[in-house]
C-alpha cells in the first residue's frame, strides 16, 4: 500500500532536533517529527518530579510523567513541555523531546536507559507507522509504544474508534518496535555531534596542559614555566565557547577548584585552575579572594588605587602582605581526585607603584630581598621567586604521577 503522504508502511517521518534550544535553560530541545513541532525542557528542582507543559493536556502530561519517572536517576527535575504544532503523533513526540531534553543533562543525570517512542495506527484497514495528522484523522486505532532499542517495551497506550484484533495489535506491535529503531537512530546521530562534541586534538601524552584561566597574565607565567619542560599551554582564551564559571567559593582552594572541576567536565580533560589574592595584614587580610573585584571587577588600575586609599596614612612597617595562589588540577569526572598545591609570597606594599612588568598588583608589591616590586621583574625573575612559581613547583613534583594515577 503507498500511503497518501507518499510513505511506506513503515516509513517514519523525518526528524530535526535543534539541541541547547533555550539560552537560559541549555537542557532544552526544539524537537520536530513532521509537522509536529515541541519544545522541551529540564530544569533542576528540588522535591519531586514535576512534568508542565502548554497546549497539552492535562491526560497526556500525566502519561508521559508516568512513562519518564521509571527512567529518572534523579527526581529532583522538572520538565515543561510545549507543543507547539500538532501534525500527529503527538502523545509519543512528547516523550521523544523531553528524552533528547534529559540528555542535555550533566552526565550522571541523564537516564540510564536508552528509549524512543512512536505512533502507529491501523489506517483504511492497514496498519502504518508515524500516522500524519491527515491518517490520525482517518485511523479507527492508533498505539504509541515506548521502547528500548533491545524491545523492551516501556508504554503502550492504545486510543481509537474501532477495536483491534490480535493480530492487528501484533502487527502494530512490530511496526513500532522498527518505528523506535528507526527514532533512535535518528536522534543519535545529532545527539552525539551536539553533546559530545569531538574532543578538541590535545596531546594526551602530558604534552599540553588546558589552564582554567582567562587571565593573559597568569597564562604568561605559566607558560614561562612549563616551555622549558617542553609542555604547551592552552587556557580559556582558546576556548571562547565555554561558560563562565562564577567563583562563588569562601576560599581559593573552592573556587580553583570550581575553575578546574567545572572546565574538566566541559573538555573532558585534565584542566589545571589558579585562584590567588592578595592578602594584607592592615586590611585584616583583605581583598584575599576578592583580589579581582576589589573595586570593579578586573580594573587593575582601580584595585590599586583602592589599595593604596585604604592604606593612606599607613607606615611602611605596617604595610605588609602576603600574595597567595593555590594551584587545582582536575580529571574530568573524577573531583574527590583533584591535586591541590599552593604557594605564597610576603611582601610590603608601596605608596606609589614601581615597574612596568607583571600584571594585577605587582607594581605595588615591594620584595625586601630583591629591592623591587613584582612589576620590576622580568616573566623569568618573578618565576624564580613568586606566589604562582612556588606553588608551580610543588605541582611539578606531583602532578606527573597524579594524571598517570
Ligand atoms: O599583582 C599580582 N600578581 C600576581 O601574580 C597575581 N595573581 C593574582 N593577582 C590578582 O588577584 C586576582 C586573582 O583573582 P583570580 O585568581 O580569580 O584571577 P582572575 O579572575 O584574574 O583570572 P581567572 O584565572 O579566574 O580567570 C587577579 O585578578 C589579580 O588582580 C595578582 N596580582
Ligand atoms: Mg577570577
Amino acid at each position: 500500500m503507498v500511503r497518501m503522504n507518499n510513505r511506506a508502511e513503515n516509513d517514519v517521518r523525518p526528524v530535526q532536533v535543534i539541541w541547547h534550544f533555550l539560552k537560559q535553560q541549555p537542557a532544552s530541545v526544539l524537537w520536530q517529527r513532521g509537522d509536529t513541532k515541541i519544545l522541551a525542557a529540564v530544569q533542576p528542582t528540588s522535591g519531586s518530579f514535576q512534568v508542565s507543559g502548554s497546549s497539552v493536556t492535562v491526560q497526556h502530561l500525566d502519561w508521559l510523567k508516568a512513562t519518564l519517572r521509571p527512567l529518572l536517576v534523579t527526581a529532583d527535575l522538572t520538565i515543561t513541555v510545549t507543543c507547539l504544532e500538532d501534525g500527529g503523533g503527538l502523545l509519543a513526540e512528547l516523550f521523544n523531546a523531553a528524552y533528547c531534553a534529559l540528555n542535555l543533562l550533566p552526565k550522571d543525570q541523564r537516564p540510564q536507559q536508552v528509549a524512543a517512542a512512536v505512533t502507529t495506527a491501523m489506517v483504511n484497514g492497514a496498519s502504518v507507522v508515524d500516522p500524519d495528522q491527515v491518517e490520525s484523522q482517518q485511523a479507527t486505532s492508533l498505539m504509541t509504544m515506548v521502547a528500548t532499542p533491545q524491545e523492551q517495551i516501556l508504554a503502550l497506550e492504545l486510543s481509537g474508534q474501532q477495536a483491534i484484533n490480535s493480530s492487528e495489535f501484533n502487527e502494530l506491535i512490530l511496526r513500532a518496535s522498527q518505528g523506535v529503531t528507526r527514532t533512535n537512530a535518528q536522534r543519535q546521530a545529532g545527539f552525539e555531534r551536539a553533546v559530545e562534541p569531538p574532543l578538541p586534538v590535545i596531546d594526551t601524552d602530558q604534552r599540553t596542559i588546558v589552564i582554567a584561566t582567562k587571565n593573559p597574565g597568569k597564562a604568561r607565567e605559566f607558560n614561562a614555566v612549563f616551555a622549558t619542560e617542553g609542555i604547551q599551554i592552552k587556557t580559556l582564551l582558546d576556548y571562547p565557547e565555554l561558560p563562565r564559571i562564577d567563583e562563588t567559593g569562601a576560599t581559593f582552594e573552592e573556587n580553583a577548584r570550581l575553575k578546574a572541576d567545572q572546565i574538566a567536565a566541559y573538555l573532558h580533560l585534565p584542566v589545571l585552575a589558579d585562584d590567588s589574592g592578595l592578602m594584607v595584614d592592615a586590611l585584616g587580610g583583605r581583598p584575599g579572594i576578592y583580589s579581582a573585584r576589589f573595586s570593579g571587577d578586573h580594573n587593575d588600575a582601580g584595585n590599586n588605587a583602592k589599595l593604596l586609599y585604604e592604606l593612606t596614612g599607613v607606615p611602611a612597617a605596617e604595610r605588609t602582605a602576603t600574595f597567595h595562589t593555590t594551584l587545582v588540577f582536575a580529571k574530568p569526572e573524577r573531583p574527590a581526585e583533584d591535586l591541590v598545591v599552593e604557594g605564597n609570597i610576603q611582601g610590603q606594599i608601596l605608596g606609589i607603584p614601581r615597574g612596568d612588568n607583571g600584571f594585577g598588583y605587582d607594581p605595588l608589591f615591594y620584595v625586601p630581598a630583591l629591592d623591587a616590586t613584582l612589576a620590576q621583574l622580568t616573566v623569568e625573575q618573578k618565576n624564580q621567586i613568586s606566589h604562582r612559581a612556588k606553588a608551580i613547583e610543588q605541582l611539578k613534583q606531583k602532578w606527573r604521577a597524579w594524571i598517570k594515577a
